[in-house]
């Protein structure tokens, strides 16, 4: 019986062959924190290693500042002089202090390779899994266990495999499969099983597009999201600095008489823009059914949809357009680096034309802990993960999750428009 990617990379990390449902004490390639979880791992890694305690590779762990820059409190701006000193106190270089999202910054900076085992104190790290590594969110206290021993148990997962085949029509994108997926299986439908996502459809997705998909894996309940590496993921790479190829790498694929706890198969040729309705992410309908209902405001950004590819399908969308009366734009770039290619290339000068307020790099109103917040009876349209209660501002607030195309046709007209439409 042959292996899964997983089980193949929990095999490497363990240095024993294992399978699904075994327990293992596995080596970490990469960690990393940001400014919200990273004061707690770091008082749980001086609880276990002690107040000069030194971390077990300070070359593997990355420190972020996404969530609230710049420093939007006191609060947030002691606990990022709190990281800033650990950095250098520990000899880590990697402490980028306005790059970008966390996620965004692990994967375009190379930090992240197929075949590692990465952990990061936060949710959304499954994302990392588009580059064929098996990448997870685990708690601050586990982390300060990472930082102290470089080694983490898990149950290694079994796999659900998802089978996305034939060709996203005109305007549809990762968004909308990933928005159908979690959908249609419910937000515990993965629950601590790895989402391996295979097919013709992703093989044709760019990396941006994967990341969309593998990203929001842990709102289904996964463990993580994984897409076996391929050309693009080495093309991907390369362009990230990573020096090599396909064939030296030997990189890691699931064997064809792997044991999946479950197969869905799915074709994407017909599929209608999705949308996620108030408060789960699992509320899912076609663009038509809630088409014409108010925006207060759109938002496009976030780790899920804030890249270049994403900012470029609004833009199109946007050129020559006004965002609607009454409703209010907010483009966020997901990382400095995405944020120059947009530069560059023009689109922020589209945005900003078209009467959206244009803000650097972070999570921005993604968890609603910093700006941008809604208020009661308020809408807001948004590209990023997460609907629930109070997630953007007010818990009388209702948010609707969409694709970048969605959220652009939206803030012309003022009401969620399908955009195909336009
Ligand atoms: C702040 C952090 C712990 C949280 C997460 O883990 O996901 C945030 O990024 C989110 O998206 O809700
Ligand atoms: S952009 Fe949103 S989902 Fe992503 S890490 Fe930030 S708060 Fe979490």
């Amino acid at each position: 019986m042959g292996k899964t990617i997983s089980e193949k990379i929990f095999s490497q990390a363990a240095g024993k062959d294992v399978r699904a449902g075994e327990y293992v004490f596995a080596r970490i390639d990469r960690a990393m924190i940001h400014d919200i979880t990273g004061p707690l791992a770091i008082k749980a890694f001086k609880e276990i290693a002690g107040e000069d305690g030194k971390v077990w590779d300070s070359s593997r762990i990355i420190i972020a500042f996404d969530h609230q820059v710049p420093a939007d409190s006191v609060i947030a701006a002691e606990n990022h002089k709190m990281l800033r000193r650990f950095a250098e106190e520990q000899g880590i270089l990697n402490y980028d202090v306005y790059e970008g999202i966390a996620h965004q910054v692990m994967v375009e900076k190379g930090h992240v390779l197929p075949g590692m085992v990465v952990v990061g104190a936060d949710s959304h790290t499954c994302m990392y899994g588009a580059l064929g590594a098996f990448a997870t969110g685990i708690g601050s206290t586990d982390m300060g266990a990472v930082f102290a021993l470089g080694k983490l148990w898990f149950r290694v997962p079994e796999t659900i495999r998802f089978e996305i085949n034939g060709s996203l029509p005109r305007r549809v994108y990762s968004k909308d499969v990933i928005l159908k997926i979690i959908g249609t299986i419910g937000a515990d439908g993965a629950n601590y099983k790895a989402a391996e996502f295979a097919g013709s459809a992703v093989e044709r997705m760019s990396m941006s597009q994967r990341f969309t998909m593998t990203n929001m894996a842990i709102e289904m309940g996964a463990k993580t999201g994984i897409i076996e590496p391929d050309r693009e993921t080495e093309r991907y790479l390369k362009k990230a600095g990573v020096e090599g190829n396909l064939e030296e790498w030997e990189w890691l694929r699931s064997d064809e008489d792997a044991e999946y706890f479950r197969k869905l198969g799915m074709d994407v040729s017909d599929l209608e823009p999705q949308v996620a309705v108030p408060h789960k992410v699992d509320n899912v309908v076609p663009v038509s059914e809630v088409e014409g209902t108010k925006a207060d405001q759109v938002f496009i950004g976030s780790c899920t949809n804030g890249r270049y590819e994403d900012l470029e399908i609004a833009a199109e969308i946007l050129k020559g357009e006004k965002v609607a009366r009454g409703t209010r734009l907010i483009v966020i770039p997901a990382s400095r680096a995405e944020y120059m290619k947009a530069l560059r290339e023009g689109l922020i000068d589209v945005f900003v034309e078209a009467g959206a307020i244009v803000e650097f790099p972070s999570c921005g109103p993604c968890m609603g802990g910093s700006f941008g917040l809604i208020a009661s009876g308020e809408v807001s349209v948004s590209t990023s993960n997460r609907n629930f209660i109070g997630r953007q501002g007010s818990p009388e607030g209702r948010v609707y999750l969409v694709s970048p195309a969605t959220a652009a046709a939206t803030a012309i007209y003022g009401e969620i428009t399908d955009p195909r439409k336009v």
